[in-house]
This record gives C-alpha cells, sequence and structure tokens, in this order.
C-alpha cells in the first residue's frame, strides 16, 4: 500500500525543470515565471542560501558537496523546499534542478506533492561546459570550473539522469533540445504549459 502525498497535484502544480549542469533551466524558468506567474525554486539556490545562512548546523556540508559536484543529502534539499513552498504560499511552483536522484523523486512525490509534467532540456556536454566557463567569469560560483564541472557531469549521467528515465515511464517527460538561443528554446518550452494550464481548467 502507499501513502497519499500530503497535497494534491490538482489544487497545487509543480512542473520539475531538469537538466545537465548549464543547460539553461534557471533561464528558462525566469522566462516561465513572467508568463504563467509560477514561484521559481532553484533547489541549488536554496542550497547555495542555506550554505551561506550565518549559524546553519548544514552550511559546511553544503559547501563540501557543491565543491564536490556530489548532490547533497535529500532529507536537507526537501527540508528547503518545503518551506520554500509554504513560505511562498502560491499553486504554481517551478522547482529547478530537483530531484537530483531517483529516491528524491519518489520521496518529494510521496511526502509533498506529484509533479504534474517535466521538462528535460537535452544539451551535449560541449554546449553546457562553454555556458558553465563563460558563467564562470562572473558567477563566483565554486562549481563553475573545468575541475567541479567534469564532476558534475559525471554525477548527472550517474545518478540524476535516471531521474528523467523514471518520469518517462509515467509519460511525464517532455524533451527540448536547448542549443538553440534562449528564446528558440522558450518557443519549444511555452507551449507545453500553456497545455498544461489549459488541461487543468477543463478538469
Ligand atoms: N539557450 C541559451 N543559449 C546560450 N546561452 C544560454 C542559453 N540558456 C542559458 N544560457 C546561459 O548559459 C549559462 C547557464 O544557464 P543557466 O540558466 O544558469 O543554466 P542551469 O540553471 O541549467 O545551470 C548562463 O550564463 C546563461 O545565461
Ligand atoms: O537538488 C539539488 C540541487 C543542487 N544540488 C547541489 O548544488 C549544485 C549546483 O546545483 P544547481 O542546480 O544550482 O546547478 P546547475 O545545474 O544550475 O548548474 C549541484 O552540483 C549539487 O552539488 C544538490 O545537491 N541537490
Ligand atoms: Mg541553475
Amino acid at each position: 500500500m502507499t501513502s497519499e502525498a500530503k497535497l494534491s497535484k490538482d489544487d497545487i502544480t509543480v512542473v520539475f525543470i531538469l537538466g545537465g549542469p548549464g543547460s539553461g533551466k534557471g533561464t528558462q524558468c525566469a522566462k516561465l515565471v513572467e508568463d504563467f506567474g509560477f514561484v521559481h525554486l532553484s533547489a541549488g539556490d536554496l542550497l547555495r542560501e542555506e550554505q551561506q545562512r550565518p549559524g546553519s548546523e548544514v552550511g559546511e556540508m553544503i559547501q563540501n558537496y557543491i565543491k564536490e559536484g556530489k548532490i547533497v543529502p535529500m532529507e536537507v534539499t526537501i527540508g528547503l523546499l518545503e518551506k520554500a513552498m509554504i513560505d511562498n504560499d502560491s499553486n504554481r511552483f517551478l522547482i529547478d534542478g530537483f530531484p537530483r536522484k531517483v529516491d528524491q523523486a519518489m520521496a518529494f512525490e510521496k511526502e509533498i506533492v506529484e509533479s504534474s509534467l517535466i521538462i528535460y532540456l537535452e544539451c551535449s556536454e560541449e554546449v553546457m561546459q562553454m555556458r558553465l566557463l563563460k558563467r564562470g567569469e562572473t558567477s563566483g560560483r565554486i562549481d563553475d570550473n573545468v575541475e567541479t564541472i567534469k564532476k558534475r557531469f559525471k554525477t548527472f549521467i550517474e545518478s540524476s539522469y535516471p531521474v528523467v528515465e523514471y518520469f518517462r515511464k509515467f509519460d511525464k517527460v517532455h524533451t527540448i533540445p536547448c542549443e538553440d538561443s534562449i528564446d528558440e528554446v522558450y518557443a519549444k518550452v511555452k507551449p507545453i504549459i500553456t497545455e498544461l494550464f489549459k488541461q487543468k481548467e477543463q478538469k
């Protein structure tokens, strides 16, 4: 027997935006926020905020995981996401860069709410690396360097891409090639979300 998720996906729309590091998740989310009024929760941003919060008991641990391109234990990330969802009091959430492992996907959907769909931004490592190194010139991020980028790619292939395959079984994944310009990519992303809300309105 499976226990029910706490919230219903009829009441709360959660869209997961997945893709390798540098595929453009944050960039596409910013555009979706403008058009659809989502609250955008980047798991990476939430972890970086927690890492910098004075007095955080997990700050140093988060920093070590990020520097090594490894996945922070899910209790921490799910806790931060859940708090952000409660604090923001919306019924539309874009969750960017999470889940990063299949067990995280299962835990989130069981404990919080089932996702409505997944957008997977598909990108070659070559393009992602180029974007990340460029971003690294100004981001100040401890993980936008060649050495950590290699580790992030490995983690993505071994642990995070299987999340996309997991959701494919439920027919929930929309795969979008994302090597074109930001606007060209968005022209493919936007209709998917328009259709999602159209279907929800008809319910
Ligand atoms: N379609 C695109 N074409 C060129 N550059 C892009 C595109 N999408 C994003 N970028 C740039 O690539 C970098 C990584 O994008 P970002 O949205 O931060 O990716 P992610 O959140 O997946 O790591 C940023 O500097 C961003 O401005
Ligand atoms: O659910 C998450 C999201 C991020 N991270 C960590 O935070 C880093 C940066 O994630 P972010 O999504 O910000 O990077 P991006 O994919 O956008 O480059 C990752 O490499 C992981 O170390 C994590 O452990 N769990
Ligand atoms: Mg990002």
